[in-house]
């Protein structure tokens, strides 16, 4: 999977930019506050109709008004389609090779972007919402129907904690806590299924950047089990809860609540992690995470890597870029200074100098690797 061109206009600071990226490695660089992470974040919303970074759809229009529009040639699977999303303050509208779309479920698996971004390291130890976000983004990227299943969830949530807060009688709460049994222990199911293939790339993975000296995991509740035992026990949780969920006028036991366990040596990495396992870990966690969907779809995925240089030391970057050089497959790198770059090896694919919202293909070390 890769993007052949893609156009931006009127999207924050970027008035009108076009470019046809390498199929292999794009190194956007520039100083600081240019454009580059707009560029990111224009192919993530392209992904996932949802930015790493804004809520609201204002957000990304210069003066917060007027419309942008970001377009992509996309090539999958041999396949090649055009993908269309426009945004004003009140939505986003989406095409597909010049079709409007009525449902955006029909937009998404066409490109699978993988972020990784400085902000995600303190996920691991910030509140358990964020580790609960960085799993379900990943489980999402391998099956879009899951952002359906979670929405279905939520509106279970929101309507039976609404019950609990205006102190409905039991009668009137069954038929809403029977379908939040339902809706939570299929995510908990999803989730936990996800865990059982990815984690063993993810110790593999982290062995290797620690030279095998640390052992990682990533626990989920209790692990796998089938839906209907997940459902029991479920049950079982909110019937041990009712009295406080009745006085709180919360749902208090679900997916929602879970805390997915980052551990390193077996201990949680939440309380105990230093600045660089956690580092490692998400390391770890989106290299498992790349090799996963390539493996699921058969095809790597579009890779956007944000200011890695400023995050990763040398040793950890070394290893990175060794597995990135290793795989096939088309990545995006923002950089302040190319050199550490370069020395790394990414000397081939195309260089994008970005100033104040434009970008121009520049590469500064043109020739020199040449034969
Ligand atoms: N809605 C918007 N309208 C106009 N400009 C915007 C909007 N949102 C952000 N910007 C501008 O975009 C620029 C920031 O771009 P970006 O975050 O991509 O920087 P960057 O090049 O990645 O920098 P850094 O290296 O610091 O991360 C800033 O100049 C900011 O004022």
């Amino acid at each position: 999977m890769y993007i052949k061109q893609i156009q931006y206009r009127a999207f924050r600071n970027i008035e009108r930019a076009e470019f046809s990226p390498d199929t292999g490695f794009n190194v956007l660089w520039g100083d600081n506050a240019q454009g580059k992470t707009n560029l990111l974040e224009g192919i993530y919303l392209l992904g996932n109709l949802k930015s790493f970074r804004a809520s609201r759809n204002g957000e990304f229009l210069p003066e917060s008004t007027g419309t942008a529009h970001l377009s992509a040639r996309v090539s999958s699977q041999q396949v090649e389609r055009r993908l269309e999303l426009s945004i004003v303050s009140t939505g986003k509208k989406v095409r597909i090779d010049g079709k409007d779309l009525r449902s955006s479920r029909d937009f998404f698996g066409h490109l699978r972007p993988i972020l990784f971004s400085p902000e995600e390291v303190n996920l691991i130890k910030g509140s358990p919402a964020g580790r609960r976000a960085l799993l379900d983004r990943a489980i999402f990227q391998t099956d879009p129907l899951y952002l359906e299943r979670a929405q279905e969830f939520e509106r279970h949530l929101r309507q039976r904690n609404l019950l609990l807060r205006e102190g409905k009688p039991a009668q009137e709460l069954a038929p809403w806590t029977e379908g939040l049994i339902r809706c939570g222990a299929r995510l908990r199911w999803e989730r936990a299924r996800y865990l059982a293939e990815m984690t063993p790339r993810l110790r593999e993975v982290y062995g290797g950047i620690t030279d095998n000296r640390e052992q990682a995991d990533l626990v989920y509740r209790e692990g796998e089990a089938d839906e209907e035992a997940l459902r029991e026990r479920l049950r079982e949780e909110l019937d041990g809860k009712a009295e406080r969920e009745r006085r709180l006028g919360q749902t208090l036991a679900g997916p929602h609540r879970d805390d997915p366990l980052f551990l390193v040596d077996g201990r949680p990495l939440r309380l105990f992690g230093s600045q660089g396992q956690q580092r490692s870990f998400m390391l770890a966690f989106k290299t498992a995470q790349i090799m996963d969907l390539e493996s699921r779809t058969g095809e790597p995925p579009v890779l956007l890597l944000d200011d890695m240089t400023s995050e990763l030391d040398r040793h950890r970057q070394g290893y990175f870029f060794r597995f990135l050089l290793e795989r096939r497959g088309q990545v995006f790198i923002t950089t302040t200074d190319i050199q550490p770059l370069i020395k790394e090896g990414i000397h081939q694919g195309k260089f994008f100098r970005v100033r104040a919202g434009s970008l121009q293909e520049d590469n500064p070390e043109r020739g020199k690797y040449d034969g």
